[in-house]
């Protein structure tokens, strides 16, 4: 379970985060939606303890059961709690001038001694949960290939495999389609949905666009100017609705490509979105 309470996060001049209140019950599939600057990197960043919120402001993060930062302070268990949290982000995933499985075995950095990493002496057994996870993801052929000369998809697509063999049990992927076309962002969300539903993974996912929300996640987070503006079942996310939310920065979350892909698609590949917790 992830669970958000009071977060507050204060810039130089400007408020990320205004008391965020959520709770993200394990095995959910939540997407986090808003337009540019709404604040969801932000909450990312402060669910993989990457951030902390304000001093003294009450806020805490709870990831897993454990505390992962408390009134502004990392808790002392947040490398472990980390260890535990999968992080994919829109780019800079991989390190280009290794090769995939390199990339993928560094999920495998907490539980193998640091002078076998170096070395890229990886025990047997983690060499073959790197290669099933690359399978996973339909990338075993290109294993051996440097990170560099894969596509922007292919990059993704190993940077869940490295989640998977770092067995991490919350996937945090923020934005991770943004800078894909329509069909590549289609297969990530596809294996993204996929490895929630086979291995139980909660997943929170940011996006910039609303379709893939309602298309892939039961539920939606909003986020307007660093506040939740609505959190509850993305299939009521009419454009209507949006608009009442969001305004004029409604357009921002719809987009015709997406759409034209979205109805092109065979209908029995989608991942239908089950019933989600009430309106805030
Ligand atoms: N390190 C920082 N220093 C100062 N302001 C910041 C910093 N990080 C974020 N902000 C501000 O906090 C607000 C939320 O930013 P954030 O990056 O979380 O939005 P976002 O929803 O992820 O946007 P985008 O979709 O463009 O990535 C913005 O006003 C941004 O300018």
């Amino acid at each position: 379970m992830i669970q958000i309470k009071q977060l507050t996060k204060t810039f130089k001049n400007t408020k990320g985060l205004s008391d965020i209140n959520a709770t993200i019950e394990s095995g959910e599939m939540v997407a986090l939606i808003g337009s540019s600057g709404s604040g969801k990197s932000t909450l990312m960043r402060h669910i993989s303890g990457l951030m902390c919120c304000d001093p003294n402001s009450g806020g805490q993060i709870e990831v897993l059961s454990r505390i992962m930062q408390r009134d502004g302070k990392l808790s002392k268990n947040a490398r472990k709690v980390r260890a535990e949290v999968g992080v994919i982000f829109q780019q800079f995933n991989l390190v280009d001038r290794l090769s995939v499985m390199t990339n993928v075995l560094m999920g495998a950095l907490g539980r193998v001694p640091t002078w076998r990493a170096v070395s890229n002496l990886f025990p047997p057994s983690e060499r073959r949960l790197g290669m099933e996870s690359l399978a996973r993801v339909g990338m075993a052929d290109k294993a051996w290939q440097r990170a560099s000369t894969l596509s922007g998809g292919q990059q993704q697509r190993v940077a869940i495999a490295r989640a998977l063999t770092q067995k991490a049990r919350v996937l945090l992927a923020d934005e991770p389609i943004a800078s894909l076309d329509p069909e590549s962002s289609r297969v990530v969300m596809d294996i993204l949905a996929q490895i929630h539903r086979e291995d139980k993974i909660t997943v929170i996912v940011s996006l910039h666009q609303v379709e893939y929300a309602i298309r892939y996640c039961p539920r939606t987070i909003a986020l307007r100017h660093g506040r939740v503006v609505y959190d509850g079942p993305s299939t009521s996310l009419t454009p209507s609705f949006l608009q009442e939310i969001y305004g004029s920065q409604t357009e921002e979350l719809f987009s015709p490509a997406v759409d034209n892909a979205m109805r092109q698609q065979p209908k029995n590949s989608l991942n239908r979105p089950a019933p989600a917790p009430a309106a805030a």
